[in-house]
């Protein structure tokens, strides 16, 4: 086993096994103050400032030397499929409608629990190790997805992708399948994991049934994920088939409220801009996928913003990005959106920044992505050691335009040490799991791994 540097004894290993009351000395903040933050064993901020440490010291069943790194919130990734990491680089450099019918359904048809479990294990793992301490998922076999995500520790809404293209049987399964997702995860009692209902898109999932959706999800209280105005196709074909755009149409059946999270975004109006305003929606960037999979437009932040709309970050899943690096989409959702809509100004460092954070915990419905008294303790402990960091004229600046994933630390999420050194204690046993996972899919498919 790698003897990862500063983890040694047996009572470092305990660092990782439960919440326990944190003191971390001597940290760096955005704003370049120097402070100590305390969290007690609940997992949420006590106290911040430069006089903690001195307070709190014989309150803390732990300290972590802060010195020579900077505290930001942990990342919240708004839109990702996580076991998607099993396909990552099996199809690349294509069409959309063609990439999804031709290479990722057929093969998502041989996908099991197992894959999944696996492929979310793995996701789970990258995020911790680039700083996602939360995220939005959309995909199959979700009770499986519950369990990796319980046993990493770290926040998830999970939804079971429903794909039904007027198919009632198919319907009645997926809507079962969610169903099933929503009662085993409330049966896990996590603090961490809730979660949604997620059509997957309006133009494979018809207005009946995205009513039906809708409705499900006004019941049990839950969020409804969902795609959105991807391509410029899907517009111009819901406006041909239902003579509305696919944001209208969504209202229409009663998909928008402040509980609807829809990523991409990328063809919408400006009226259908004041309407996600309107409805109190949240629209998650995918600004990677976009460029990606040439969706041909940089969703309209400058409009979005104007009407009151809160936009997160999201990375979409591992086949068209091709990873879940968040500090590298915060890098590339503000270089694209100044670039597309040939604005210098638009989408500046610090408001990337909240973008990844305080926005993605409003789009996922609770509290945190900001390190304050009162907040959970979603922490990063970014090095300050990295060429990328230095030097230090704007901390902010380097987090959003220079620092990479490999940069973070320390991984803490609702008071839980992750990762601490860049250490994760069952790393190589999930690389080796989701490695024979991904060769097992791909021949089951009939493809020679
Ligand atoms: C939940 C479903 O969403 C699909 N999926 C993955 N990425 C995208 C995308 N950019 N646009 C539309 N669907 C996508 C998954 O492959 C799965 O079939
Ligand atoms: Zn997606």
């Amino acid at each position: 086993m790698i003897q990862p540097h500063g983890i040694s004894s047996i009572q470092d290993k305990e660092l990782f096994l439960k919440n326990r009351s944190t003191l971390i000395t001597d940290v760096l903040l955005p704003n370049k103050k120097q402070v100590d933050i305390w969290y007690d064993d609940t997992g949420i901020i006590r106290a911040v400032g430069p006089e903690v440490a001195k307070e709190h010291r014989s309150e803390a069943d732990i300290t972590l030397d802060g010195s020579g790194t900077l505290a930001i919130p942990g990342l919240v990734n708004t839109h990702t499929h996580g076991a998607m990491t099993l396909l990552r680089g099996y199809a690349d450099d294509m069409h959309l409608q063609q990439w999804l019918s031709e290479k990722i359904w057929p093969l998502e048809a041989h996908l099991t629990g197992d894959h999944v479990y696996w492929g979310t294990k793995l996701a789970c793992l990258e995020m911790i190790k680039s700083g996602t301490v939360a995220f939005n998922d959309m995909y199959f076999f979700m009770k499986d997805a519950a369990r990796a995500v319980d046993e990493s520790k770290i926040r998830a809404v999970l939804s079971h992708g429903i794909i039904t293209f007027g198919n009632e049987e198919k319907f009645e399964t997926e809507l079962k399948a969610t169903d099933d997702v929503v009662h085993y995860v409330r049966s896990l009692h996590s603090p961490l994991i809730t979660s949604a209902i997620g059509p997957h898109a309006p133009y494979t999932v018809p207005p009946d049934h995205l009513s039906i959706c809708a409705e499900y999800g006004h019941k049990e209280k839950i969020l409804l994920h969902t795609h959105l105005a991807e391509t410029k196709q899907e517009v111009d074909d819901c406006q041909k088939t239902y003579g509305m755009t696919p944001t209208a149409l969504l209202d229409k059946a009663g998909c928008l409220s402040d509980r609807t999270v829809a990523a991409h975004g990328c063809w919408l109006s400006e009226d259908d801009c004041r309407l996600l305003g309107e409805r109190g929606s949240h629209i998650a960037h995918n600004p990677v996928s976009n460029m990606k999979l040439a969706t041909g437009r940089a969703m309209p932040y400058h409009w979005l913003s104007d009407k009151g709309v809160n936009v997160s970050l999201g990375t979409d899943g591992c086949s068209s990005n091709n990873n879940l690096d968040m500090l590298e989409e915060m890098k590339i959702a503000a270089i694209c959106q100044k670039f597309f809509w040939n604005l210098d100004t638009l989408l500046p460092a610090a408001e990337v920044l909240s973008m990844a954070t305080s926005c993605g915990a409003k789009a996922l419905g609770y509290a945190g992505g900001e390190i304050k008294e009162g907040m959970p303790a979603d922490i990063l402990l970014v090095s300050l050691h990295c060429p990328s960091m230095i030097p230090l004229h704007n901390p902010v600046s380097n987090i959003a335009y220079s620092a990479d994933g490999g940069a973070v630390d320390t991984t803490i999420c609702n008071g839980r040490i992750l990762m601490r050194n860049r250490y994760v204690p069952d790393e190589n046993e999930i690389i080796k799991g989701a490695s024979s996972s991904a060769d097992d899919l791909l021949n089951r498919a009939g493809i020679m791994a």
